[in-house]
Protein backbone atom coordinates (compact mmCIF):
# COMPACT_ATOMS: atom_id res chain seq x y z
CA UNK A 1 0.00 0.00 0.00
CA UNK A 2 0.99 3.83 -0.49
CA UNK A 3 2.38 5.76 2.05
CA UNK A 4 -0.79 8.07 2.33
CA UNK A 5 -0.70 11.42 3.79
CA UNK A 6 -3.76 12.21 5.25
CA UNK A 7 -2.99 15.36 7.64
CA UNK A 8 -5.56 17.46 6.01
CA UNK A 9 -7.73 14.65 4.83
CA UNK A 10 -11.36 13.59 6.43
CA UNK A 11 -10.97 10.22 8.46
CA UNK A 12 -14.27 8.99 6.67
CA UNK A 13 -13.39 7.52 3.36
CA UNK A 14 -14.52 9.14 0.38
CA UNK A 15 -17.01 6.73 -0.93
CA UNK A 16 -19.42 7.73 2.62
CA UNK A 17 -19.11 11.08 1.53
CA UNK A 18 -20.37 10.66 -1.73
CA UNK A 19 -24.24 10.87 -2.24
CA UNK A 20 -24.31 7.32 -4.43
CA UNK A 21 -27.36 8.68 -6.43
CA UNK A 22 -26.03 11.39 -8.87
CA UNK A 23 -23.61 9.32 -10.12
CA UNK A 24 -26.16 6.46 -10.90
CA UNK A 25 -27.52 8.16 -14.02
CA UNK A 26 -24.45 7.13 -16.25
CA UNK A 27 -24.21 3.05 -15.07
CA UNK A 28 -25.07 0.37 -12.67
CA UNK A 29 -22.17 -0.15 -10.03
CA UNK A 30 -22.55 -3.36 -8.27
CA UNK A 31 -21.99 -2.75 -4.67
CA UNK A 32 -22.05 -4.79 -1.70
CA UNK A 33 -23.84 -2.47 0.86
CA UNK A 34 -26.97 -1.49 -2.20
CA UNK A 35 -27.34 -4.63 -4.53
CA UNK A 36 -28.97 -2.87 -7.74
CA UNK A 37 -29.89 -6.09 -9.48
CA UNK A 38 -33.02 -5.92 -10.98
CA UNK A 39 -35.73 -8.52 -9.37
CA UNK A 40 -35.82 -9.96 -12.69
CA UNK A 41 -32.40 -10.77 -12.99
CA UNK A 42 -31.79 -11.41 -9.46
CA UNK A 43 -34.64 -14.04 -9.36
CA UNK A 44 -32.77 -15.82 -12.61
CA UNK A 45 -29.29 -15.89 -10.83
CA UNK A 46 -31.56 -17.63 -7.42
CA UNK A 47 -32.13 -20.18 -10.02
CA UNK A 48 -28.85 -20.47 -11.69
CA UNK A 49 -27.73 -21.02 -8.28
CA UNK A 50 -29.87 -23.57 -7.19
CA UNK A 51 -28.69 -25.30 -10.34
CA UNK A 52 -25.01 -25.08 -9.31
CA UNK A 53 -25.54 -26.06 -5.77
CA UNK A 54 -27.14 -29.43 -7.39
CA UNK A 55 -24.17 -29.58 -9.51
CA UNK A 56 -21.63 -29.03 -6.98
CA UNK A 57 -22.90 -31.47 -4.93
CA UNK A 58 -21.76 -34.15 -7.49
CA UNK A 59 -19.19 -32.08 -8.46
CA UNK A 60 -15.63 -32.27 -6.57
CA UNK A 61 -13.65 -29.34 -6.23
CA UNK A 62 -11.85 -30.10 -9.27
CA UNK A 63 -8.56 -27.89 -9.23
CA UNK A 64 -7.67 -27.62 -5.52
CA UNK A 65 -5.09 -30.16 -4.03
CA UNK A 66 -4.89 -30.25 -0.36
CA UNK A 67 -4.57 -31.99 2.10
CA UNK A 68 -3.57 -32.05 5.90
CA UNK A 69 -0.14 -33.31 5.52
CA UNK A 70 1.54 -34.77 2.28
CA UNK A 71 0.54 -38.46 2.89
CA UNK A 72 -3.32 -37.74 2.74
CA UNK A 73 -5.01 -40.16 0.25
CA UNK A 74 -7.54 -36.95 -0.38
CA UNK A 75 -4.39 -34.89 -1.54
CA UNK A 76 -3.05 -37.95 -3.74
CA UNK A 77 -6.39 -38.64 -5.23
CA UNK A 78 -7.30 -34.77 -6.10
CA UNK A 79 -3.77 -34.40 -7.69
CA UNK A 80 -4.80 -37.57 -9.91
CA UNK A 81 -7.67 -35.97 -11.53
CA UNK A 82 -7.25 -32.19 -11.75
CA UNK A 83 -8.16 -30.62 -14.71
CA UNK A 84 -5.12 -29.83 -16.12
CA UNK A 85 -3.98 -33.62 -16.04
CA UNK A 86 -4.62 -34.66 -19.43
CA UNK A 87 -3.30 -38.09 -19.41
CA UNK A 88 -5.94 -39.40 -17.57
CA UNK A 89 -7.53 -42.91 -19.35
CA UNK A 90 -10.83 -42.46 -17.57
CA UNK A 91 -12.85 -39.58 -19.24
CA UNK A 92 -15.15 -40.07 -16.44
CA UNK A 93 -12.86 -38.57 -13.65
CA UNK A 94 -12.39 -35.41 -15.88
CA UNK A 95 -14.01 -32.30 -13.97
CA UNK A 96 -17.08 -29.94 -15.43
CA UNK A 97 -16.72 -29.85 -19.14
CA UNK A 98 -14.10 -26.88 -19.76
CA UNK A 99 -14.44 -23.98 -21.86
CA UNK A 100 -12.46 -23.03 -24.35
CA UNK A 101 -14.45 -19.53 -24.95
CA UNK A 102 -11.63 -17.73 -23.50
CA UNK A 103 -11.44 -14.17 -25.62
CA UNK A 104 -14.81 -14.81 -27.11
CA UNK A 105 -16.79 -11.85 -26.77
CA UNK A 106 -20.20 -13.24 -26.73
CA UNK A 107 -21.73 -16.34 -24.48
CA UNK A 108 -23.35 -18.83 -25.51
CA UNK A 109 -26.53 -17.40 -26.22
CA UNK A 110 -24.95 -14.72 -28.62
CA UNK A 111 -25.18 -11.71 -25.97
CA UNK A 112 -22.45 -9.68 -25.24
CA UNK A 113 -19.84 -10.98 -22.62
CA UNK A 114 -20.21 -8.86 -19.14
CA UNK A 115 -16.98 -8.53 -17.53
CA UNK A 116 -16.47 -6.38 -13.94
CA UNK A 117 -14.19 -4.56 -12.99
CA UNK A 118 -13.93 -2.67 -9.68
CA UNK A 119 -13.55 1.24 -10.20
CA UNK A 120 -16.49 3.48 -12.15
CA UNK A 121 -16.55 4.27 -15.40
CA UNK A 122 -13.17 5.36 -17.18
CA UNK A 123 -10.51 3.38 -14.44
CA UNK A 124 -7.44 1.78 -15.55
CA UNK A 125 -9.55 -2.08 -14.94
CA UNK A 126 -12.26 -1.05 -17.10
CA UNK A 127 -9.67 -0.15 -19.57
CA UNK A 128 -8.09 -3.54 -19.16
CA UNK A 129 -11.41 -5.14 -19.95
CA UNK A 130 -11.95 -3.72 -22.96
CA UNK A 131 -8.58 -4.96 -23.96
CA UNK A 132 -9.41 -8.36 -22.99
CA UNK A 133 -12.85 -8.61 -24.22
CA UNK A 134 -13.34 -6.01 -26.96
CA UNK A 135 -17.20 -5.00 -27.33
CA UNK A 136 -17.80 -6.95 -24.36
CA UNK A 137 -20.27 -5.27 -21.69
CA UNK A 138 -17.90 -3.85 -19.14
CA UNK A 139 -19.92 -3.76 -15.29
CA UNK A 140 -18.64 -1.93 -12.69
CA UNK A 141 -17.85 -3.02 -9.41
CA UNK A 142 -17.62 -1.25 -5.83
CA UNK A 143 -14.63 -3.38 -4.28
CA UNK A 144 -12.29 -6.21 -5.71
CA UNK A 145 -14.89 -8.52 -3.81
CA UNK A 146 -17.88 -7.15 -5.23
CA UNK A 147 -16.27 -8.40 -8.51
CA UNK A 148 -15.36 -12.22 -7.34
CA UNK A 149 -18.72 -12.26 -5.62
CA UNK A 150 -20.93 -11.15 -9.10
CA UNK A 151 -18.70 -13.87 -11.26
CA UNK A 152 -19.96 -16.48 -8.69
CA UNK A 153 -23.04 -15.32 -8.80
CA UNK A 154 -23.39 -15.62 -12.43
CA UNK A 155 -24.04 -11.92 -12.33
CA UNK A 156 -21.43 -11.36 -15.24
CA UNK A 157 -19.14 -13.30 -16.90
CA UNK A 158 -15.87 -12.63 -16.02
CA UNK A 159 -13.86 -10.24 -13.80
CA UNK A 160 -10.40 -8.54 -14.80
CA UNK A 161 -8.64 -7.34 -11.97
CA UNK A 162 -5.00 -5.81 -11.17
CA UNK A 163 -2.89 -8.23 -9.37
CA UNK A 164 0.65 -6.65 -9.93
CA UNK A 165 2.60 -3.41 -11.39
CA UNK A 166 6.13 -2.61 -12.39
CA UNK A 167 6.05 0.36 -10.16
CA UNK A 168 3.76 -0.29 -7.20
CA UNK A 169 4.31 -3.80 -6.66
CA UNK A 170 1.44 -6.33 -5.87
CA UNK A 171 -1.79 -5.88 -5.10
CA UNK A 172 -1.94 -7.92 -1.85
CA UNK A 173 -6.03 -7.86 -1.39
CA UNK A 174 -6.37 -9.71 -4.84
CA UNK A 175 -3.74 -12.46 -4.42
CA UNK A 176 -6.21 -13.12 -0.86
CA UNK A 177 -8.99 -12.81 -2.54
CA UNK A 178 -7.87 -15.28 -5.73
CA UNK A 179 -7.46 -17.88 -2.13
CA UNK A 180 -10.44 -17.09 -0.73
CA UNK A 181 -12.74 -17.70 -4.25
CA UNK A 182 -12.86 -20.61 -6.72
CA UNK A 183 -12.80 -18.70 -9.71
CA UNK A 184 -10.38 -19.84 -12.39
CA UNK A 185 -7.81 -17.50 -14.10
CA UNK A 186 -8.40 -17.63 -17.75
CA UNK A 187 -6.28 -14.86 -18.91
CA UNK A 188 -3.83 -12.03 -18.41
CA UNK A 189 -3.79 -8.32 -19.88
CA UNK A 190 -0.75 -5.60 -19.69
CA UNK A 191 -1.62 -2.52 -19.78
CA UNK A 192 0.38 0.17 -19.77
CA UNK A 193 -0.20 3.10 -17.06
CA UNK A 194 -0.03 6.93 -18.12
CA UNK A 195 -1.08 8.66 -14.88
CA UNK A 196 -2.40 12.46 -15.75
CA UNK A 197 -2.91 15.18 -12.78
CA UNK A 198 -6.37 16.56 -13.62
CA UNK A 199 -8.19 19.41 -12.00
CA UNK A 200 -11.39 21.20 -13.04
CA UNK A 201 -11.19 24.02 -15.60
CA UNK A 202 -9.62 27.29 -14.33
CA UNK A 203 -7.75 25.14 -11.62
CA UNK A 204 -3.78 25.57 -11.58
CA UNK A 205 -1.35 23.45 -10.16
CA UNK A 206 -0.72 26.33 -7.64
CA UNK A 207 -3.88 26.00 -6.30
CA UNK A 208 -4.03 22.48 -5.36
CA UNK A 209 -3.47 21.60 -1.76
CA UNK A 210 -4.31 18.25 -1.95
CA UNK A 211 -4.85 15.20 -4.14
CA UNK A 212 -6.93 12.06 -4.89
CA UNK A 213 -6.20 8.42 -6.10
CA UNK A 214 -6.09 4.90 -5.82
CA UNK A 215 -3.01 3.89 -3.74
CA UNK A 216 -1.30 2.57 -6.20
CA UNK A 217 -1.70 5.90 -8.44
CA UNK A 218 -0.19 7.65 -5.82
CA UNK A 219 2.47 5.46 -5.29
CA UNK A 220 3.42 5.23 -8.92
CA UNK A 221 3.34 9.08 -8.46
CA UNK A 222 5.27 8.90 -5.41
CA UNK A 223 8.49 11.70 -6.85
CA UNK A 224 5.86 14.33 -9.09
CA UNK A 225 3.35 14.67 -5.48
CA UNK A 226 6.16 15.06 -3.40
CA UNK A 227 7.84 17.78 -5.84
CA UNK A 228 4.26 19.56 -5.87
CA UNK A 229 4.06 19.06 -2.07
CA UNK A 230 0.80 17.73 -2.60
CA UNK A 231 -1.22 15.68 0.39
CA UNK A 232 -2.59 12.69 -0.96
CA UNK A 233 -5.79 10.66 0.10
CA UNK A 234 -6.84 7.38 -0.81
CA UNK A 235 -9.84 6.73 -2.33
CA UNK A 236 -11.29 3.23 -4.08
CA UNK A 237 -10.04 4.13 -7.96
CA UNK A 238 -8.13 6.62 -10.18
CA UNK A 239 -11.65 7.42 -12.18
CA UNK A 240 -13.90 7.61 -8.50
CA UNK A 241 -11.46 10.54 -7.77
CA UNK A 242 -11.66 12.62 -10.98
CA UNK A 243 -15.45 11.90 -10.59
CA UNK A 244 -15.82 13.26 -6.77
CA UNK A 245 -13.24 16.20 -7.68
CA UNK A 246 -15.50 16.71 -10.79
CA UNK A 247 -18.79 16.36 -8.77
CA UNK A 248 -18.25 18.60 -6.39
CA UNK A 249 -16.46 21.42 -8.11
CA UNK A 250 -13.42 21.55 -5.79
CA UNK A 251 -10.90 24.00 -6.67
CA UNK A 252 -8.24 22.95 -3.95
CA UNK A 253 -8.18 19.44 -5.09
CA UNK A 254 -6.44 17.43 -7.63
CA UNK A 255 -7.34 13.34 -9.06
CA UNK A 256 -4.52 11.49 -10.41
CA UNK A 257 -6.39 9.62 -13.34
CA UNK A 258 -5.99 8.22 -17.33
CA UNK A 259 -6.78 10.57 -19.87
CA UNK A 260 -9.69 9.00 -20.52
CA UNK A 261 -10.90 9.87 -17.16
CA UNK A 262 -10.74 13.34 -17.40
CA UNK A 263 -12.74 13.48 -20.59
CA UNK A 264 -15.45 11.19 -19.18
CA UNK A 265 -15.64 13.89 -16.00
CA UNK A 266 -15.45 16.56 -18.53
CA UNK A 267 -11.77 17.81 -16.05
CA UNK A 268 -8.75 19.39 -17.10
CA UNK A 269 -5.01 17.81 -17.77
CA UNK A 270 -2.52 19.69 -16.23
CA UNK A 271 0.15 17.60 -16.47
CA UNK A 272 0.79 14.60 -18.24
CA UNK A 273 2.77 11.14 -17.81
CA UNK A 274 3.46 12.24 -14.18
CA UNK A 275 4.16 8.64 -12.74
CA UNK A 276 8.30 8.00 -12.07
CA UNK A 277 8.58 5.63 -14.30
CA UNK A 278 7.86 5.85 -18.00
CA UNK A 279 7.75 1.82 -17.96
CA UNK A 280 4.74 1.78 -15.71
CA UNK A 281 3.18 -1.48 -16.73
CA UNK A 282 -0.21 -2.65 -14.89
CA UNK A 283 -0.89 -6.49 -15.15
CA UNK A 284 -4.67 -8.00 -14.63
CA UNK A 285 -5.95 -11.05 -14.61
CA UNK A 286 -8.80 -12.26 -16.28
CA UNK A 287 -11.07 -14.62 -14.14
CA UNK A 288 -13.86 -16.77 -14.70
CA UNK A 289 -16.15 -19.73 -12.97
CA UNK A 290 -14.70 -22.59 -15.25
CA UNK A 291 -10.61 -23.22 -16.59
CA UNK A 292 -9.95 -23.12 -19.98
CA UNK A 293 -8.08 -25.98 -21.69
CA UNK A 294 -4.49 -25.56 -21.32
CA UNK A 295 -2.84 -25.30 -25.08
CA UNK A 296 0.41 -25.79 -26.46
CA UNK A 297 0.05 -23.65 -29.41
CA UNK A 298 1.25 -20.37 -27.97
CA UNK A 299 3.30 -19.45 -24.72
CA UNK A 300 1.15 -20.33 -21.57
CA UNK A 301 1.85 -18.95 -17.94
CA UNK A 302 0.50 -21.12 -15.03
CA UNK A 303 0.07 -19.56 -11.90
CA UNK A 304 -0.30 -21.67 -8.74
CA UNK A 305 -0.69 -20.87 -4.93
CA UNK A 306 0.74 -23.53 -2.32
CA UNK A 307 1.65 -23.44 1.54
CA UNK A 308 4.65 -24.91 3.25
CA UNK A 309 4.84 -26.39 6.55
CA UNK A 310 7.99 -25.12 7.78
CA UNK A 311 8.66 -21.59 6.02
CA UNK A 312 10.88 -20.59 3.23
CA UNK A 313 14.05 -22.48 3.54
CA UNK A 314 11.76 -26.18 3.61
CA UNK A 315 11.17 -25.81 -0.15
CA UNK A 316 14.53 -25.69 -0.99
CA UNK A 317 15.59 -28.35 1.40
CA UNK A 318 12.74 -30.87 0.61
CA UNK A 319 14.06 -30.77 -3.15
CA UNK A 320 17.36 -31.50 -2.32
CA UNK A 321 16.47 -34.28 0.02
CA UNK A 322 14.17 -35.19 -2.90
CA UNK A 323 17.17 -35.37 -5.46
CA UNK A 324 19.32 -37.44 -2.98
CA UNK A 325 16.82 -40.05 -2.18
CA UNK A 326 15.68 -41.06 -5.40
CA UNK A 327 18.57 -40.45 -7.53
CA UNK A 328 16.62 -42.16 -11.51
CA UNK A 329 14.17 -39.04 -10.46
CA UNK A 330 16.94 -36.54 -10.59
CA UNK A 331 15.80 -34.52 -13.44
CA UNK A 332 12.22 -34.41 -12.37
CA UNK A 333 13.57 -32.86 -8.76
CA UNK A 334 15.97 -30.24 -10.83
CA UNK A 335 12.97 -29.96 -13.35
CA UNK A 336 10.61 -28.65 -10.14
CA UNK A 337 13.47 -26.54 -9.16
CA UNK A 338 14.18 -25.24 -12.59
CA UNK A 339 10.53 -24.02 -12.41
CA UNK A 340 9.84 -23.01 -9.82
CA UNK A 341 12.79 -21.07 -9.24
CA UNK A 342 13.70 -20.13 -12.36
CA UNK A 343 10.83 -20.17 -14.95
CA UNK A 344 8.68 -18.18 -12.59
CA UNK A 345 7.82 -14.81 -13.47
CA UNK A 346 6.52 -13.73 -10.02
CA UNK A 347 6.20 -15.08 -6.55
CA UNK A 348 4.68 -13.75 -3.92
CA UNK A 349 4.93 -14.77 -0.38
CA UNK A 350 2.32 -13.53 2.06
CA UNK A 351 2.83 -12.90 5.43
CA UNK A 352 1.18 -14.91 8.60
CA UNK A 353 -2.13 -13.58 8.70
CA UNK A 354 -4.90 -15.04 10.83
CA UNK A 355 -7.61 -13.73 8.14
CA UNK A 356 -5.88 -13.17 4.95
CA UNK A 357 -4.70 -17.43 5.45
CA UNK A 358 -8.38 -18.68 6.22
CA UNK A 359 -10.35 -20.24 3.76
CA UNK A 360 -13.14 -22.97 4.05
CA UNK A 361 -12.31 -26.42 3.22
CA UNK A 362 -12.78 -27.78 0.11
CA UNK A 363 -16.34 -28.89 1.48
CA UNK A 364 -17.04 -25.93 2.44
CA UNK A 365 -18.19 -27.19 5.52
CA UNK A 366 -17.63 -24.45 7.29
CA UNK A 367 -14.01 -24.97 9.04
CA UNK A 368 -11.44 -22.92 8.13
CA UNK A 369 -7.86 -23.83 7.43
CA UNK A 370 -4.70 -22.22 8.29
CA UNK A 371 -1.41 -22.12 6.17
CA UNK A 372 1.80 -20.91 8.02
CA UNK A 373 3.38 -19.69 5.23
CA UNK A 374 1.91 -19.19 1.68
CA UNK A 375 3.83 -18.72 -1.89
CA UNK A 376 1.88 -17.78 -5.66
CA UNK A 377 3.98 -18.63 -8.48
CA UNK A 378 3.85 -17.85 -11.68
CA UNK A 379 5.56 -19.61 -14.47
CA UNK A 380 5.86 -19.63 -18.02
CA UNK A 381 4.34 -23.03 -19.34
CA UNK A 382 1.43 -25.18 -20.00
CA UNK A 383 -0.35 -27.17 -18.08
CA UNK A 384 -0.75 -29.04 -21.20
CA UNK A 385 2.83 -29.74 -21.37
CA UNK A 386 3.82 -32.99 -19.15
CA UNK A 387 7.18 -31.70 -17.59
CA UNK A 388 4.82 -28.88 -16.20
CA UNK A 389 2.37 -31.77 -15.15
CA UNK A 390 5.68 -33.73 -13.37
CA UNK A 391 6.85 -30.65 -11.71
CA UNK A 392 3.82 -30.02 -9.74
CA UNK A 393 3.37 -33.35 -8.80
CA UNK A 394 6.80 -33.25 -7.11
CA UNK A 395 5.82 -29.96 -5.74
CA UNK A 396 2.70 -31.87 -4.47
CA UNK A 397 4.83 -34.03 -2.69
CA UNK A 398 6.57 -31.55 -0.30
CA UNK A 399 3.34 -29.17 -0.27
CA UNK A 400 0.86 -28.74 2.39
CA UNK A 401 -1.52 -27.36 0.14
CA UNK A 402 -1.49 -26.72 -3.52
CA UNK A 403 -3.88 -25.30 -6.16
CA UNK A 404 -3.94 -24.35 -9.75
CA UNK A 405 -5.36 -21.42 -9.60
CA UNK A 406 -4.99 -21.23 -13.76
CA UNK A 407 -3.13 -22.01 -16.58
CA UNK A 408 -3.62 -19.12 -19.19
CA UNK A 409 -2.34 -17.71 -22.95
CA UNK A 410 0.15 -14.90 -22.37
CA UNK A 411 -0.35 -11.59 -22.59
CA UNK A 412 3.04 -11.24 -25.17
CA UNK A 413 1.85 -7.46 -26.12
CA UNK A 414 4.01 -5.73 -23.87
CA UNK A 415 7.33 -7.98 -23.77
O1 LIG B 1 -8.08 2.86 -10.07
C1 LIG B 1 -8.09 2.37 -11.21
O2 LIG B 1 -8.35 3.03 -12.23
C2 LIG B 1 -7.76 0.97 -11.38
O3 LIG B 1 -8.21 0.33 -12.30
C3 LIG B 1 -6.75 0.38 -10.42
C4 LIG B 1 -5.41 0.81 -10.87
C5 LIG B 1 -4.79 1.88 -10.28
C6 LIG B 1 -3.52 2.26 -10.73
C7 LIG B 1 -2.91 1.58 -11.76
C8 LIG B 1 -3.55 0.51 -12.35
C9 LIG B 1 -4.82 0.12 -11.91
Amino acid sequence: MAATTTSRAPATPLRNRINPKPWRSDQRVISNFNPTIPRSERRRTLAVLATLRRDNRDDESHNAIEGKNKNSIELQSLLEDFPYELNSKDSNSLPRPLTSTYFSNSVSDGSRLRVAYQGVHGAYSETAAEKAYPNCEAVPCEQFDTAFEAVERWLVDRAVLPIENSLGGSIHRNYDLLLRHRLHIVGEVKLAIRHCLLANHGVKVQDLKRVLSHPQALAQCENTLTRLGMVREAVDDTAGAAKFVAFHKLNDTGAVASSTAARIYGMNILAEDIQDDSDNVTRFLVLAREPIIPGTDRLFKTSIVFSLEEGPGMLFKALARHARSRASQLDTAVLTAFVVFLLLNQIESRPLQKQALQMLDDNNNGFPKRFPYLFYVDFEASMADQKAQNALGHLKEIATFLRVLGSYPADISMS
